[in-house]
């Protein structure tokens, strides 16, 4: 799914209204009704107490044509106009009009704190006060309500955007966004909802269809998207029968060191059951036994070296390599890594130690094949691009880094992000039982496997996150949260691959409550 900037979210309200050839303030009559459905369907006429805030933007005009829909229908609404500043836009005022049309009870305007309703926990709160066009901070009273709607513990339903996000940079004042329970977006989600820093100012969301003009949705590219099953599916490689393994591409894992060998079980182990047709773990000698022993499927090839990796030297033409998990920063291993990217032409996977390696000596990185695929989690991006002061910059400088030295960054994480020059892929599956030792190693092996298949670079990174996490999603099930080890994810893969085509994708909605075992 893309995810629209905000300018795009403008023009493609522009472009419809001339296509439709739309009255005025339609689109706001299209946003304020779904909401009102949205609410009218769970609700059934209850009469909990609504009270509806709304700015004096399009956001606030949505607002208002949701509390008329409301109001026609007999719920218990009480509406606010918080008074913000001088300049109402114009389908504001057409909406506050036909509110006048069907209430005497005016929306009531909020100008300072001593203005503010009370609110009882069990009422629902309405935040239609700023949308994607907040431009300035917010001022101190403004905060203040924010406050009081938190202090009520309502429920708190968004309209659009918590108000008090940008889409664009980060927040100013952790005081000025409202924490919302449910966010309904416009047309498409919000990069913020995804992002390390703002994702917790909503804790579910969910896409609402205005009717923007097709074409335009679909002819428009976006820097950013939503990468879930409708998008992996196209990658998926169905086999044939008269398929061998030799199909399936000799994926080679290089990594290990005495004590870490385990991180090189689990990548092996993730090659094969990605589907690659062969794999062999290159490991120093230490590893050869347990390898060996726990792995029959894999091939075991190893370093002169007792304990870490001194000479990387194999006789094998592997289709795709993956090196770095449990390898260590030993000099003799950062030697080994040198001569190693000197003469290798195969795309690499490179995780953990070997992108510290890189790290720490940036001249290797011109020896990195075009289109590698680097695997850094938060600690390790720091480290090769350094630091940054806001998830935008750290964007923003993974872009730069993966243009200039032309690799794909996989930004581990809850939301894992694939940076390719200015593309920006989010994932959406995967939980916090993940956060277990030796899950990125697995990640490492599933990449792996999928390039030895043949996937383009940029497809395995893709593919491979996103069945890492649905493989987490399905054996958080079995296992728990707190018990899910990464062995588990990789006993799930099949699982994930199954999953790909039972069942349609929830619609556009997520759900991020953690810890539901
Ligand atoms: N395609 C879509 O997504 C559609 C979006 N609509 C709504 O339109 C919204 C955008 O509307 P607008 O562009 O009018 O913007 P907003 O409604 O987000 O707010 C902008 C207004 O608030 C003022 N403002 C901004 N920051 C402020 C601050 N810190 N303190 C005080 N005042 C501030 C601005 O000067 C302006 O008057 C969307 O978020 C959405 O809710 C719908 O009405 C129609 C279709
Ligand atoms: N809260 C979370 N939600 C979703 N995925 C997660 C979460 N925590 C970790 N993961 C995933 O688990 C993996 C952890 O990788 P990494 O930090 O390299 O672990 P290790 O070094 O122990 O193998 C990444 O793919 C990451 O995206
Ligand atoms: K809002």
């Amino acid at each position: 799914m893309k995810v629209f900037s905000k300018e795009q979210i403008y023009e493609g309200d522009k472009v419809t209204e001339e296509r439709q050839k739309l009255p005025p303030s339609e689109l706001m009559e299209r946003a304020g009704l779904q909401i009102f459905n949205w609410m009218h369907m769970r609700m059934q006429g209850a009469q909990v107490p609504i009270h509806i805030f709304c700015g004096i933007g399009n956001n606030g005009g949505d607002g208002l044509v949701l509390a008329r829909h409301l109001i026609t229908h007999g719920y218990n609404v009480e509406t606010y106009v918080v008074n913000c500043g001088n300049s109402r836009s114009k389908d504001f005022l057409t909406s506050y009009d036909k509110v006048k049309e069907v209430t005497k009870k005016w929306p009531q305007l909020l100008k300072c704190e001593s203005d503010f309703p009370e609110i009882h926990k069990d009422d629902i709160i309405v935040d239609a006060i700023f949308g994607i066009g907040l431009n300035r901070s917010i001022e101190d009273w403004i905060k203040a309500l924010f406050h009081h709607f938190k202090a009520s513990e309502a429920f708190t339903l968004s309209v659009d955007i918590p108000s008090g996000l940008y889409t664009d940079k980060p927040v100013e004042d952790v005081n000025g966004v409202v924490k919302a329970n449910y966010t309904l977006s416009f047309q498409s989600p919000k990069l913020v909802f995804f992002l390390p820093e703002t994702a917790d100012y909503t804790i579910q969301w969910e896409v609402i269809d205005i009717g923007i003009d097709r074409e335009y949705l679909m002819t428009t590219d976006t820097e950013v998207e939503l990468i879930s099953k409708n998008e992996v599916l196209p990658i998926y490689k169905p086999r044939t029968k008269f398929s061998h393994k030799g199909d399936f591409g000799h994926g080679l894992i290089i990594g290990g060191s005495y004590g870490k060998i385990g991180a090189v079980q689990l990548a092996t182990r993730s090659v094969l059951v990605s589907g690659a047709g062969m794999v062999t773990a290159y490991v120093p000698e230490c590893g050869y036994l347990p390898l060996q022993t726990s792995l029959p499927e894999a091939m075991v090839m190893t370093d002169i070296d007792e304990k870490k990796i001194t000479d990387i030297n194999f006789d094998i033409t592997p289709s795709a390599i993956g090196i770095g998990v449990g390898i260590g920063t030993d000099t003799s291993t950062i030697q080994a890594y040198e001569a190693f990217l000197k003469s290798n032409k195969v795309p690499l996977v490179i995780d953990a130690d070997a992108i510290n390696m890189l790290s720490e000596n940036k001249k290797l990185l011109k020896l990195v094949p075009e289109n590698s695929i680097l695997t850094p989690h938060h600690r390790e991006l720091e480290r090769l691009i350094g630091t940054w002061s806001s998830d935008f910059e750290k964007l923003e400088k993974a872009s730069t880094f993966s243009s200039k030295h032309k690799v794909i960054l996989v930004i581990k994480g809850a939301h894992t992000i694939t940076v390719y020059g200015q593309k920006k892929f989010i994932n959406v599956t995967g939980n916090s039982g993940m956060s277990t030792a030796g899950s990125g190693d697995v990640l490492t092996g599933i990449i792996t496997g999928l390039l030895s298949q043949k996937h383009l670079p940029i497809e395995a990174a893709l593919f491979g996150v996103y069945l890492h996490g649905r493989a987490g999603d399905l054996a958080v099930e079995e296992f728990g949260y707190q018990s899910l080890l990464a062995g588990n994810i990789i006993d799930y893969l099949g699982e994930a691959y199954i999953d790909l085509f039972k069942q349609p994708e929830q619609a556009q909605e997520e759900v991020k409550t953690e810890d539901k075992a």
